[in-house]
């Protein structure tokens, strides 16, 4: 008997992406299709059954990759976008009237891009179309650690929840437990602000202030949350979802995030420009993207979101680190 298994696709075959993929390919429920643009990690998927940028011991069972998004999006019900965020827009364009009639879109990318400052589900709607079913997938996630199997918690979001805790339901045995939300925009308004704010944290430890300055700092940024939150119609309660509070507490205290790795490096002297070209830094382009946003808020003025500019004028206007986070500080008694 053949039995015919749903097929999953995944845009992008960075850590993330490798990393779910492979979590949902050993359930052996799915049929796993994996876009990259590179024709040489593509060969080399299909030859080894293994990333060959990322967790080497990840063997997949049957998942193939392809360089061809049309072949890896055709007949999937379910797409995960999974690239960083300035390759968005890019995907979903190269998307655009490929997809099933009811495929499911997860958005696993944390963030806003720079270039193109909107939510990536809005980006996505414009894009394929009102009636695209828009998901977002985000929580206190180290990709290596999903790859390994760590029992993990993460936030599933989409517009109506009972079809967002059945879609859930794919990720049963994958050691991720799914809480289901509502609320788009919150999500992923907290997967860019979480990045924002573990750079400022590890700017602040880079230049050497203590546990109870960080969190004060810390503090301010929540109170800027909760007036984007305002704006873009945000749910409260969705501060307390693993998206919100679980994910600012995995990326803000942990070394291991590239974020707060890139702000202890720059709060200790080093070139932006050069750790920029290390690694993906989704904060640094949040940081001008959410800036962005707020400038066509009418009811904002330079104060409402007052730290976020200060890290913009350090990140983007060389503003010395030290000097601009206190003068923000004096300035907020
Ligand atoms: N790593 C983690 O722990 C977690 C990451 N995330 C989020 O997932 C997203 C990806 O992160 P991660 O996987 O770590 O990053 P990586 O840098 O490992 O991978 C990013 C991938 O995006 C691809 N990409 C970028 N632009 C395009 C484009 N225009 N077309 C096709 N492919 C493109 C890159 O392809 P190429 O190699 O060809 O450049 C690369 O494979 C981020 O938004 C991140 O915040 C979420 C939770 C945890
Ligand atoms: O989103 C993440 C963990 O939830 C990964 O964070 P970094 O991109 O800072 O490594």
């Amino acid at each position: 008997m053949i039995i015919h298994k749903e097929k999953i696709a995944f845009i992008g075959m960075g850590k993330f992406g490798t990393a779910i993929a492979y979590r949902l390919d050993i359930t052996s429920r799915y049929k796993i299709a994996m876009y990259s643009r590179n024709k040489d990690d593509v060969e080399y998927f299909n030859e080894h059954k293994v990333s060959p940028k990322c967790f080497h011991e990840c063997k997949f069972e049957t998942a193939s990759a392809t360089d061809d998004i049309a072949d890896a999006v055709d007949k999937a019900g379910i797409i995960f976008i999974s690239v960083s965020s300035n390759g968005i827009k890019d995907v979903c364009e190269k998307m655009e009237g490929l997809i099933k009639k009811n495929a499911k879109v997860i958005i696993c990318s944390k963030g806003i891009s720079e270039n193109y400052p909107f939510f990536y589900s809005e980006i996505a709607k414009n894009i394929l179309g009102k009636k695209a079913n828009i998901y977002v997938f985000s929580g206190p996630n180290f990709a290596d650690e999903i790859a390994r199997g760590e029992l993990s918690i993460t936030t599933l979001a989409g517009k109506n929840l009972i079809k967002t805790k059945l879609l859930s339901i794919i990720f049963r045995s994958t050691n991720i437990k799914i809480e289901s939300s509502n609320d788009i925009i919150g999500v992923q308004l907290f997967g860019a602000m979480k990045n924002v704010m573990a750079i400022t944290v590890g700017i602040l430890e880079g230049l050497g202030f203590g546990k109870n300055r960080i969190i004060r700092t810390l503090m301010h940024f929540v109170s800027e949350i909760q007036r984007l939150s305002k704006v873009y119609k945000a749910k409260k309660n969705s501060a307390y979802l693993a998206a919100g509070i679980g994910d600012i507490m995995l990326t803000c205290f942990d070394e291991k995030s590239r974020n707060k790795k890139f702000g202890i490096a720059i709060g200790r002297g080093e070139k932006i420009a050069e750790l920029l070209e290390k690694d993906l830094v989704e904060g640094y382009f949040a940081t001008k993207a959410i800036r962005s946003m707020s400038l066509r808020v009418k009811r904002f003025n330079k104060q409402s979101l007052k730290y976020i500019n200060a890290l913009y004028d350090i990140l983007y206007k060389d503003s010395k680190p030290a000097e601009i986070l206190n003068s923000v500080e004096e300035k907020s008694e």
